[in-house]
């Protein structure tokens, strides 16, 4: 059970969503939640699910709160960071953990102030269910026992590595941050083949997502290798072979490899846009 200390969500859109969704059910007090939105939707979602304190002012649950997540798009850190600074004196006593893609732990001193406690975390949505995978890098001000606090919060809703190069996180975000819709780029295209033979679009999709849970689930309980798993379904001379080999044509590692460069690429070019 993680320490509890009030925690306050700058900017209440899909992946704060998925995270205070995810640390409800895994036991995280509602009543030390906050987060704020300029407009209501997401806040009226989040209060009635969950049971948060909610505002139209980020400066209200800020003030409430002992740690303050910046959950708001890259486009409009340093405008919300300028916010924050402006308003909350004691900024320094509080500890402050950022969400977004690309902005370095510098940026955010420069926004904040230079004895600001910063962490950055690279989360993705599948937190909602319990099943995220999050990065965690923190500054030289933040504490041993702020860094598990943040990796504790994170194992709410799914599992964490804790990174010291923060070059690090870039990837993270390239590979999990962007991952669930590498996954479901896939596992569409996968239900529209099926489809294209027949299958009723139910069906399809039902036969494609418990593949992809089931093939997950084997690769988090085996020692072998996913080289060695996939070996296990291809008989030889069979019809996964034959599947296989039309990926392997399409030169499937290339395709991820260039994914991920691209995504990384956009990570580090946000970091000198914002
Ligand atoms: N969606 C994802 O899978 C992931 C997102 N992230 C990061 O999380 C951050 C948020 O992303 P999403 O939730 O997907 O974005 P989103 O677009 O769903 O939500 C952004 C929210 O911020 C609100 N907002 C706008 N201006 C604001 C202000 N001045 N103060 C407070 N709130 C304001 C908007 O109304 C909106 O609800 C981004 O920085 C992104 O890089 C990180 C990992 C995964
Ligand atoms: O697309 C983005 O920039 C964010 C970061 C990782 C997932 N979503």
């Amino acid at each position: 059970m993680a320490q509890t200390r009030k925690i306050a969500f700058i900017g209440a859109g899909n992946m704060p969503q998925s995270i205070i969704g995810g640390m409800v059910q895994g036991g995280y007090p509602a009543d030390a939640i906050y987060a704020s939105n300029p407009s209501q939707p997401s806040l009226d979602i989040l209060k009635e699910k969950h049971g948060i304190h909610t505002s139209n002012d980020n400066i209200e649950v800020a003030k409430a709160a002992d740690v303050i997540v910046l959950s708001v798009k890259p486009q409009i850190m340093a405008d919300a960071c300028a916010y924050l600074r402006e308003n909350l004196p004691d900024l320094n006593q509080k500890l402050v953990v950022t969400i977004a893609a690309g902005i370095r732990i510098e940026k955010y001193h420069q926004y904040l102030g230079n004895d600001v406690s910063i962490i950055r975390v690279m989360p993705n949505t599948p937190s909602l269910v319990g099943e995220g995978f999050s990065g965690v890098v923190a500054d030289n001000n933040a504490s041993a026992d702020d860094k598990n606090f943040v990796l504790e919060v994170f194992n709410y809703v799914g599992k964490t590595i804790s990174i010291t190069d923060e070059d690090d996180i870039d990837v993270v975000g390239a590979v999990s941050g962007s991952g669930p819709a590498y996954f479901f780029e896939f596992m569409a295209s996968l239900q529209k083949a099926a489809e294209a033979h027949g299958l009723s679009s139910e069906d399809a999709r039902a036969m494609v997502q418990q593949t992809a849970l089931g093939a997950a689930a084997m690769a988090g309980k085996s020692e072998l290798t996913l080289e060695e798993l996939r070996k296990q379904v291809t008989s030889k001379g069979g019809s996964t072979a034959k599947g296989v080999e039309v990926y392997q044509e399409a030169n499937i590692d290339q395709i991820s490899e260039r994914a991920v460069n691209a995504a990384v690429a956009r990570n580090q070019e946000m970091a000198k846009l914002f």
